[in-house]
């Protein structure tokens, strides 16, 4: 096992769980925070303008997720983004359904101003965000992966970041470097949240590998391609699929995860 590849990083995690800050949204927080708990990490959410930069010292990464934002919310967003930056600490930016309204679109400019040393969003996410036509409808992706690639390229160039653009194939890239990762279940997308809960796990392998944000990404998007290929053996629909992900994530192994890995560069 090569001391960067997905398997060892998720070995690295279970050994020393990180604390991950969420600022997510109503819908995702339960199951965020069981998808974290089941791959080995330490889920917070914490989202009050009161507490949120304070709790961004302490936490080793942090996720801003806009899907049920508000006035307030906004607030202790750019704290911790802020309060993440001065202590050198990794910080995740989803930007959903930002294309739908002009108070999300403003909100996801700002914060990038803030420079997320990742972002990750679904096909049509990415898309818009690069400045491209998207057919995505409210916070669902209609777009195939394949189109962002170059969204993916033009906005890790521009912002600095990393960024990871999802769906029946996932596409990363730093804007020089770039993987597709194979894997995941149909039944993926029709479970609420989980690309909301992905973005955490993404914080928390950003944590654990700090020094390269394109290979803890790698990482955590291969957990879930393997995770959800088998969870979806025995699934019979959404539902069964959704508790049958978190037993499949917290069964997997590092070694599992690396023989199980479809990862290529692209
Ligand atoms: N058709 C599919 N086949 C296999 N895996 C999929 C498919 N669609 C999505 N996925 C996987 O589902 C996970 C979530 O990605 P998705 O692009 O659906 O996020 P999202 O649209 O932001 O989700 P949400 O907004 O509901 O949280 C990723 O791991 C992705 O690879
Ligand atoms: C359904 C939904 N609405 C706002 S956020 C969210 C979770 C999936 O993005
Ligand atoms: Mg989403």
């Amino acid at each position: 096992m090569q001391q960067t590849s997905p398997g060892s990083l998720l070995t690295a995690l279970r050994a020393d769980p990180p604390l991950v800050q969420n600022i997510t949204n109503f819908v995702a927080m339960n199951i965020a925070a069981n998808v974290l708990l089941a791959a080995g990490a330490s889920p917070a959410m914490v989202h009050a303008e009161e507490e949120a930069s304070e709790f961004a010292g302490i936490a080793r990464a942090l996720t801003i997720n806009i899907g049920t934002l508000s006035a307030g919310w906004m607030k202790g967003m750019h704290s911790a983004a802020d309060a993440a930056n001065r202590a050198g600490k990794p910080w995740v930016l989803d930007p959903v359904a930002h294309y739908a309204t002009n108070f999300r679109r403003q909100a996801v400019d700002a914060l990038l101003a803030h420079r997320p040393t990742i972002i990750r969003g679904n096909a049509s996410e990415i898309i818009a965000l690069a400045g491209g036509t998207n057919r995505g409808q409210g916070v669902d992706s209609r777009d195939p992966v394949e189109q962002a690639q170059s969204s993916a390229r033009i906005l890790a160039k521009a912002h600095g970041a990393v960024v990871a653009a999802t769906g029946e194939i996932d596409f990363v890239t730093d804007g020089e470097r770039a993987f597709v990762i194979e894997g995941g279940s149909r039944f993926m997308p029709a479970v609420t949240a989980l690309g909301c809960s992905l973005t955490c796990l993404v914080g928390a392998l950003a944590a654990v590998f700090p020094t390269d944000p394109l290979v803890s990404s790698v990482a955590a998007l291969t957990i879930f391609a393997v995770a959800g290929e088998n969870a979806a053996r025995q699934a019979d629909g959404p539902g069964s699929f959704a508790w049958r992900f978190l037993d499949a994530l917290s069964a997997l192994d590092g070694p599992t995860l690396d023989r199980q890995a479809r990862i290529r560069a692209a």
